[in-house]
């Protein structure tokens, strides 16, 4: 098991040498709409932490006041122990950004967009003009920056898969293409914390799986991440911990494990006959099952939470199959499945209705 901390629910805040990323009471307010409703969590060195949620629950408003991007309502918010609106220009530098749309130079090459991010994060600590996720100093005269493919850009083209478009121009790369140069760019500077907007969104799952792997390198190597992400399979390959977020609140977070121990379960099979109903069948622990009637037959299905997640189904099959036995029955097609992170999703989003 990691070192990461159990995240910070009592909004307190409270600041651990060990966390680089602290968010204690986050509250983000835009006009009288307020996107961010008291958020806490901490996010260890060395971790990827994932932030989940539904389309408009406060992840990328979230990401932008880490960044520093705008100040916090309200709330303590650290990066690497700096104030990141406040302490900007000291940020910057250590700090790796993949926004959830790039805004790229449309007639620069793949390998001048990257020389020129390159040269341009040289001069980090400069007040910056953001155009998507490139950062151009104010008044900077790009193409007096814009070298050949030199060697570091050559690197990290080759870490994302796209070598052989160095000389392909911007606005033909395709969408997935497009977001993989994001990488390349975010992780140029070799940053101590990386921010990925939902990294692989358009991605081909081959292109996916190679990001993937991309990132968990840069863990390895000490690098602290905060994804969002709208891919389950995403999180669960990817980060040591995860919060899910409806409505600018935390409803779940801990390891994926964690998270999933709590939604149970299932424990499913299937009787010969439609005529059976509750009364005919044992509750284990006061479950009561989910009868459907199809074909000829009745699918009961039974979920199990509380106790030992290990145990548990174990636990309430010994009365099923006792019940079984006593009356000649057999269950047919059982099945025990555990719950997925999809189903605590789902029963969050339920919850938020
Ligand atoms: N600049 C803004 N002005 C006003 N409201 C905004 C602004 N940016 C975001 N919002 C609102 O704040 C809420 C949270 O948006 P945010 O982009 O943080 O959500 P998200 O979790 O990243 O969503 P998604 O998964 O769809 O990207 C939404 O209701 C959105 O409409």
């Amino acid at each position: 098991m990691r070192t990461a901390q159990l995240a910070d629910a009592s909004g307190t805040g409270a600041a651990d040498l060990g966390n680089v990323i602290e968010v204690g009471g986050l509250r983000q307010k835009y006009g009288d709409f307020e996107a961010v409703r008291g958020i806490s969590f901490t996010v260890a060195k060395g971790e990827i932490f994932g932030l989940l949620g539904t389309n408009g629950a406060g992840k990328t408003t979230t990401m932008e006041v880490l960044e520093g991007f705008r100040p916090a309502t309200a709330g303590t918010v650290r990066v690497l122990g700096l104030d990141p609106v406040g302490q900007h220009r000291l940020l910057r530098p250590r700090v790796g950004i993949m926004l959830q749309e790039g805004g790229f130079l449309g007639d620069l090459t793949v390998a001048e967009t990257v020389s020129l991010w390159n040269g341009l994060s040289e001069d980090a600590g400069r007040p910056v003009t953001l155009v998507g996720s490139t950062a151009l100093p104010g008044g900077f005269n790009l193409l007096g920056r814009v070298r050949g493919v030199d060697r570091a850009t050559m690197g990290a083209l080759e870490l994302v898969g796209l070598e052989s478009k160095a000389r392909t121009k911007v606005r033909q790369l395709s969408g997935g293409q497009k977001r993989r140069l994001d990488l390349a760019l975010a992780v140029l500077s070799r940053p101590e914390v990386l921010f990925l907007d939902e990294p692989t969104t358009g991605m081909d799952p081959e292109a996916r799986r190679t990001t993937w792997q991309v990132i968990e390198d840069l863990r390895a190597g000490g690098t602290t991440v905060l994804l969002t992400t709208h891919y389950l399979e995403e999180a669960e390959r990817l980060a040591d911990r995860l919060a899910i977020m409806h409505e600018g609140h935390i409803h779940t977070y801990g390891t994926v494990e964690e998270v999933v121990a709590g939604s149970g379960d299932t424990i499913a099979f299937r009787l010969p006959g439609t005529s059976w109903t509750f009364g005919d069948l044992p509750a284990p622990d006061g479950v009561t099952p989910v009868l459907t009637y199809a074909d000829g037959g009745t699918e009961v299905a039974y979920t199990v939470t509380g106790g030992q997640a290990e145990l548990r189904a174990h636990a309430a099959l010994r009365p099923l199959l006792a019940w079984a036995d006593g009356r000649g029955e057999v269950l047919q097609r059982l099945a025990v499945r555990r719950g997925t992170l999809e189903d605590v999703f789902m029963s969050v989003v339920g919850e938020g209705r």
